[in-house]
C-alpha cells in the first residue's frame, strides 16, 4: 500500500508494531481506495508508550530551555524542508486539497514548533519581595506526561500545536491521533528524533476511543489534552477530573459571522466562504451561522453565488482544486442528512448541497437562505460544507441571536463602524472573535473556546500555562515565631 507507515506506533524513539491490535484501515477520500492499514494500540502498547515517556521526562526537563528549544527549532525547520511530502501525506490521510496541505498543515505545526522552540528558554517563575526582608520565589515545573488526543481534519498541526508547548515546558507526550486519520503524526514523532529529541520525549500510538479512555485514565498521567467533539470531551474531561488531572478541551462550534449593512460585500463575502468551506468545511472554529441584514441580503446572496460557480473541486492533489473531498463516508452522509433536513425544515437552498458521484466523498458546498434560529441547521455542528444564512435587522436582536447557543468557539463581524465592531466583540460570548476577516488562527495568538467549546487555550503564552504549573517558594529572612 502507497502510504504504509513502517509501523502503526513510534514509541521511546522508535517505530514499534503489534499487528494484534484492532485493524485501522487509512482510506483516501478522494478514491476510497485503502492506502494503508495500522493497528490500534494493544494495552501492551499503552503501556510500554507511557513508560516510554514516563522514563523520559525527568531528564528532558532536565535539560535547559535553550537546549529544548533548540530541538524544536531544528525540527521546525526539517518539517518545512520537507513540506511537500508531509503536504502530500496529509492530502491522502484527510483529502484536503495540496492547495490547501501546502500552507495549512505542515506549515501550521512547524510554525508552532518554531514559537515553542523560541519561548523555551524564557519559561521562568518570578520572584516577590514581602515585607521584613522575607520573599518568594516561584518555578516554573513540568507537570509530567502528557496525553494529547486529535481529531481528524488538521492532524499534523494538532499533533504540533500539542507538542510543542508540552515538550517546551519539559514534558514528555504520548498522542494519539484520530483512527481516521493516523499517519502524519508518526512523521511528526520522527522528524522530532531527527531533530535531537531524546528517546520517549514524544510517542504515537494508534487506536480507536477506547484507547484515547485507556490514556485518559491511566495514573502516570498529569494532563490531557483533547480536540474533538463536545460529547467525547465530556467524557474525557469526566474522565480526568476523576485523577484530578489538567485538561485543554479545544471542542465544536457552531460560530456566528454577523455582516452589517455597511460592509464591504467582497470581504464579507470572502469571510464566509473561507469560514465554510475551508477543508470542506471541516473546520471546528467556522462561522456556519451568517446573520445578514436584510438590506444586503439578496445582495451579499448573488455574490456568494457568483463567487461559488468559481469554485474548483477534484483530485485534490491538483494544485489548482480548492475543494476537496470529505474525509469519510460518514462525515459525507452526515453532511448531506443535513442539507435534507435544511430542506424539510423550509430553508431556501440556493446554492450546491449535492452528492457528485463516484468513489470519492464529494459534495458540493451548500448555501441555505432563509433560515431562522430553531432549525437544525441553524443550531446543530454539522462539520461540513454547509451554510446557513439568516436575516436581521437590529444590532441589539442579532447579537442575542448570536449568542444563543451552547457552543463559544469563534464569532466574526463584517462592518466598516469601528466603534460597532468592537461593542459587538465584546459582547460575543467566543474565545475567538475576528473584525472584517474570518478563521485565521497564527501561532502567536490564543486559540480556544467558551461554553461548550472548550476549556484552555492553545498557541500564545497562554498555552504555556496549560502545560506547566508554579511550585511557590517562601523563604525567611527572619526568625521564626511560635505562639508558644
Ligand atoms: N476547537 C478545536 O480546536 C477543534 C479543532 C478541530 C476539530 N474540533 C472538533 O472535533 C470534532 C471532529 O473531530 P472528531 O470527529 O475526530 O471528534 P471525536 O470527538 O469523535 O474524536 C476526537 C478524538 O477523541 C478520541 N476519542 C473518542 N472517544 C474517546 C474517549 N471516550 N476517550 C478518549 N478519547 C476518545 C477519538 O478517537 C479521536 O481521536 C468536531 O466537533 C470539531 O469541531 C475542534
Amino acid at each position: 500500500m502507497r502510504f504504509q507507515p513502517k509501523a502503526s506506533h513510534f514509541i521511546n524513539g522508535e517505530y514499534v508494531d503489534d499487528t494484534t491490535g484492532a485493524p485501522i484501515d487509512v482510506i483516501y477520500p478522494a478514491t476510497g481506495e485503502v492506502i494503508a492499514r495500522l493497528h490500534s494500540a494493544t494495552p501492551q502498547i499503552i503501556d510500554q508508550a507511557l513508560n516510554s515517556a514516563k522514563s523520559a521526562q525527568a531528564d528532558w526537563a532536565a535539560m535547559s530551555g535553550t537546549e529544548r528549544g533548540r530541538v524544536l527549532r531544528r525540527a521546525a525547520d526539517i518539517m518545512r524542508e520537507r513540506n511537500r511530502d508531509l503536504s502530500i501525506i496529509e492530502t491522502h490521510d484527510t483529502g484536503k486539497p495540496l492547495q490547501e496541505t501546502l500552507v495549512a498543515d505542515a506549515t501550521s505545526g512547524a510554525d508552532a514548533l518554531e514559537y515553542f522552540g523560541g519561548l523555551a528558554a524564557s519559561l521562568t517563575g518570578e520572584h516577590i519581595p514581602l515585607g521584613g526582608g522575607d520573599f518568594v520565589y516561584t518555578i516554573r515545573e513540568a507537570l509530567g506526561v502528557c496525553v494529547g488526543i486529535g481529531a481528524w481534519n488538521y492532524p499534523t498541526q494538532i499533533a504540533c500545536w500539542k507538542g510543542a508547548p508540552a515538550l517546551a515546558c519539559g514534558n514528555t507526550m504520548v498522542f494519539k491521533p484520530s483512527e481516521t486519520t493516523p499517519l502524519s503524526a508518526l512523521q511528526v514523532a520522527e522528524i522530532l528524533v531527527e531533530a535531537g529529541a531524546p528517546k520517549g520525549v514524544y510517542n504515537v500510538i494508534q487506536g480507536y476511543g477506547d484507547v484515547g479512555a485507556s490514556l485518559v485514565t491511566d495514573p502516570r498521567v498529569a494532563k490531557v489534552s483533547l480536540t474533538g467533539s463536545v460529547p467525547t470531551g465530556r467524557k474525557v474531561y469526566a474522565a480526568a477530573a476523576d485523577g484530578m488531572k489538567h485538561v485543554t478541551m479545544e471542542l465544536g462550534g457552531k460560530s456566528p459571522i454577523i455582516v452589517f449593512d455597511d460592509a464591504d460585500i467582497e470581504n464579507a463575502v470572502s469571510g464566509a466562504i473561507l469560514g465554510n468551506f475551508y477543508s470542506s468545511g471541516q473546520v471546528c472554529s467556522n462561522g456556519t451561522r451568517v446573520f445578514v441584514h436584510k438590506g444586503i441580503k439578496e445582495a451579499f446572496l448573488d455574490r456568494l453565488s457568483q463567487r461559488l460557480a468559481n469554485v474548483k473541486i477534484g483530485d485534490p492533489m491538483d494544485e489548482e482544486v480548492n475543494f476537496g473531498p470529505m474525509v469519510s463516508e460518514n462525515q459525507m452522509n452526515i453532511a448531506l442528512g443535513y442539507v435534507e433536513k435544511g430542506k424539510a425544515e423550509g430553508a431556501r437552498l440556493v446554492y450546491g448541497g449535492v452528492r457528485i458521484e463516484g468513489d470519492g466523498f464529494y459534495i458540493q458546498p451548500a448555501v441555505f437562505a432563509d433560515v431562522t434560529d430553531e432549525m437544525a441547521i441553524a443550531r446543530e455542528e454539522i462539520f461540513g460544507p454547509v451554510m446557513s444564512v439568516l436575516d436581521f435587522e437590529t444590532e441589539e436582536e442579532v447579537m442575542a441571536r448570536a449568542n444563543n447557543t451552547e457552543f463559544g468557539l469563534a464569532a466574526g463581524v463584517f462592518t466598516k463602524d469601528l466603534t460597532r465592531a468592537h461593542r459587538i466583540v465584546a459582547a460575543f460570548e467566543a474565545g475567538t472573535c475576528y473584525i472584517n476577516t474570518y478563521n485565521l488562527a497564527p501561532v502567536e495568538a490564543p486559540f480556544g473556546g467558551s461554553k461548550m467549546s472548550g476549556v484552555g487555550r492553545e498557541n500564545s503564552k497562554l498555552a504555556i500555562n496549560h502545560f506547566s504549573e508554579m511550585k511557590t517558594v517562601y523563604v525567611s529572612m527572619n526568625d521564626v515565631e511560635a505562639p508558644y
